[in-house]
């Protein structure tokens, strides 16, 4: 019967999950700080990035992309990490500075384990970010990298054209060898300045917006990180938002002051109840099925079909991945 549930795993989720990153938090610390950089290898978060855009200063930008090109370059020396992953968050396209940031970035003899790309507006933009890294790093050095890229959302055309973004960068993966695309950040404070729209630590004016994102990312198999919560003395309402992106599909959320990731990492975790009841409801599946009886039954006085099912599979199998992972 472990052969039902295993079949019934497979269509729970159509991601590769060799190589799973879990990316509950996804910590921003700016490349510009060589005090702030010197304790990265003992921050434990899921993903760590070294952030060049929007955290870091114009003024600080060649220095940040310093410092992020000769951490990289020595990173053995650098030990084991706590984090579960190293990215970098590169500038846009559109802002003309990704060219000098990878230009620097592909002089160290390592790259990152993810590329962290902002603001991509339009599947044009895609053939150029594509040039950039292939005219720096040469198409050989990223084809044999495992390195893989995320990408963000950050305008109304984006979230329109979603559906066309992922593709076209899915494509580039296959089709031209460039970083496969493993995930996707909703950037919910630049989306909010490109609508007009006045910001809020509930989070109302972007409903729609996380609801749509989440939505596509899940018809990719795509990981979706949700919105950055900027009132970092507010754990409650940060964990209150944590709490609602998780049960709404997404994977987990960016992260921008140590104090948030516990808040964060633990909101993602399904809670012990949860996982609890999933492990019973998947029991119980099992015996109803050896007696061959109708798939729908009743579980601790409620029905249960098909897609509860599923749900509780996803819960044991994101509780699975996160403990072998780590
Ligand atoms: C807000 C800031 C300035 C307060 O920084 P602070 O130093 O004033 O805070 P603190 O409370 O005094 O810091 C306490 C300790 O934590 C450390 N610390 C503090 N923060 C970090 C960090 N991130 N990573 C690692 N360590 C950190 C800090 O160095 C200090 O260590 P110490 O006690 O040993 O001296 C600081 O937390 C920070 O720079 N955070 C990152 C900001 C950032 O990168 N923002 C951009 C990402 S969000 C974004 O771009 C939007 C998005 C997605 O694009 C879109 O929605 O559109
Ligand atoms: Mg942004």
């Amino acid at each position: 019967m472990r052969s039902a549930i295993r079949a019934f795993s497979t269509n729970v989720t159509k991601t590769d999950r060799k190589g799973f990153v879990p990316r509950r938090a996804l910590l921003y610390v700016p490349g510009s700080s060589e005090k702030v950089l010197a304790k990265v290898p003992k921050i434990k978060v899921d993903s760590l990035v070294l952030e060049l855009e929007d955290g870091c200063p114009l003024a600080s930008k060649a220095q940040a992309r310093t410092n992020i090109a000769a951490y990289l370059d020595d990173l053995p020396s650098k030990g084991d990490h706590a984090c579960f992953e190293l990215g970098v968050r590169v500038n846009s396209v559109s802002s003309g500075l990704l060219a000098d940031d990878v230009k620097e970035l592909s002089k160290a003899k390592h790259l990152p384990q993810v590329f962290l790309v902002p603001k991509v507006d339009d599947p044009d933009e895609l053939a150029a970010i594509w040039d950039i890294f292939k005219t720096n790093y040469g198409a050989e050095r990223i084809q044999n990298s495992k390195s893989r890229l995320i990408i963000y959302i950050e305008s109304a055309r984006a979230l329109l054209d979603m559906p066309r973004l992922l593709a076209t960068t899915l494509n580039l993966h296959k089709n031209a060898g460039f970083f496969k695309l493993d995930g996707v950040v909703f950037g919910s404070d630049d989306f909010c300045a490109d609508l007009g729209m006045s910001r809020s630590n509930e989070g109302t004016e972007t409903l729609y917006a996380r609801q749509r994102f989440v939505t596509c990312c899940k018809a990719f198999s795509l990981q979706a990180i949700d919105s950055v919560y900027i009132d970092i003395k507010d754990l409650d309402g940060l964990r209150r938002q944590s709490i609602e992106g998780k049960a709404w599909g997404f994977d987990g959320k960016q992260c921008i002051h140590p104090t948030q990731i516990p808040v964060i990492q633990e909101s993602f975790l399904p809670p012990p109840d949860k996982i609890e009841w999933a492990k019973a409801l998947i029991d119980e599946y099992i015996k109803h099925e050896n007696e061959q009886r109708n798939t729908v039954l009743t579980f601790r006085g409620s029905m249960v079909d098909r897609p509860v099912i599923l749900q509780a599979m996803n819960i044991v199998q994101t509780v699975k991945y996160i403990q072998e992972s780590q």
